[in-house]
């Protein structure tokens, strides 16, 4: 057979393979509206219905990571079967999720990788008001930057937790790319001024260092902020990721300008909804104390007992008070998990005051 005859022939398969695939979804979309139509008919009075159930997710993509065989890599089968469930989803309720914007932010790449393109994305201009469009219900989700792999806390988000009485359900994890980028105005040699948000400039400081020693570096709200300035404007760049390179069409001058290649940065989902165990999970908890000897080694002590994994431990001043402090803590472990539970009620008689924020399935994507 010619090669001519061999595609012609392979083509005609993958037509068919395409026309079972469409009737297969089409089917799982029928059934999440299924799904739907028996959540709302199971209410008790007063009680509204919970369309959105981010465990039975992160279950299902961690099922299908397990039993793919390839030649797709397992987050490639994880990412599209993310965009089918984001499309079922949206069949039996289209979330709202507002992010910290504007359009083009990694916050917003953060949204999309976590509850696919289905959803309704809205930006908000800062931090705060991501927390408040939640609380006022005018969103059913949020999503924030929480700590960055090179710089560390995300001050604002950790802040907002102790003003809002948010649950964490979900957390996110995006490997972070910046470009330095101009517009068509630009001549690259006549760089003056170089824009993007504090952080993105502080993950490429040595770079900048090296590059663009005497060139002024110029802060602003968010990187695609940067983009959006330097598009119109003469002789300045911007720092920014792939996702405002493209929405505002800047040339890339230069790929990958972070100082550290495995630069990520972890965002946090929150919500108004307490999320089941999946078997892997994580707990957020806020913990304040009465400064004395020792207090530190009191508050570590259970975990370390009950060999509960701590992954992070960031202090903030706790607002109520000069020099006293909070706590935030993330630990592997759900806050049903007999251990844990035993470690909260162990921590509550040492500490002033406790607050679980959450328990979620660990990042799945
Ligand atoms: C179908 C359901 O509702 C939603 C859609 C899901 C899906 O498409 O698999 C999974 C969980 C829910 O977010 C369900 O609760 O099972």
């Amino acid at each position: 057979m010619s090669s001519q005859d061999q595609l012609k022939a392979l083509r005609v398969r993958i037509d068919s393979l395409d026309e079972k695939l469409l009737e297969l979804i089409s089917e799982r979309a029928r059934c999440a509206e299924e799904v739907a139509r028996v959540k709302m008919s199971s209410l008790k009075p007063g009680e509204s219905p919970v369309f959105y159930r981010p465990e039975r997710e992160a279950w299902v993509l961690k099922h299908i990571m397990e039993i793919n065989k390839g030649p797709l890599g397992n987050e490639e089968v994880a990412r599209l079967f993310r965009e089918i469930m984001s499309s079922c989803l949206a069949l039996e309720y289209p979330l709202k999720v507002a992010y910290l914007g504007p359009e083009g932010t990694f916050t917003q790449a953060a949204a999309l990788k976590h509850f696919g393109h289905a959803v309704i994305s809205l930006p908000m201009a800062a931090i705060d008001e991501v927390f408040r469009e939640v609380v006022a219900g005018a969103v059913n989700f949020g999503v924030v930057p929480v700590e960055n792999s090179t710089e560390g806390a995300v001050n604002h988000t950790l802040d907002s937790f102790l003003e809002h009485n948010l649950v964490i359900c979900g957390e996110v994890e995006l490997r972070i790319h910046h470009h330095l980028l101009v517009g068509e105005n630009t001549r690259t040699d006549k760089i003056s001024r170089i824009y993007s948000h504090a952080q993105s400039l502080a993950q490429c400081r040595k770079w900048l260092d090296a590059h663009y020693p005497s060139v002024e570096r110029v802060a602003l709200s968010s990187n695609a902020d940067a983009a959006r300035r330097v598009k119109s404007e003469w002789n300045s760049a911007a720092i920014a990721g792939d996702m405002a390179a493209q929405l505002y069409g800047l040339t890339k001058l230069a790929e990958k300008i972070e100082d550290r290649p495995d630069n990520s940065t972890r965002f946090l989902i929150i919500g108004n909804q307490e999320v089941p165990p999946i078997g892997d999970d994580k707990t957020s908890i806020i913990v304040s104390m009465n400064n004395k000897p020792g207090a530190l080694h009191a508050l570590l002590m259970p975990f370390y007992e009950n060999g509960i994994d701590l992954t992070r431990i960031e202090t903030r001043p706790s607002r109520c008070g000069k020099w006293t402090y909070v706590f935030f803590i993330d630990f592997v472990g759900h806050c049903h998990d007999p251990l844990v539970k035993s470690v909260l009620e162990r921590l509550s008689q040492e500490v002033v005051a406790l607050k679980v924020l959450g328990s979620y399935p660990k990042a799945v994507l």
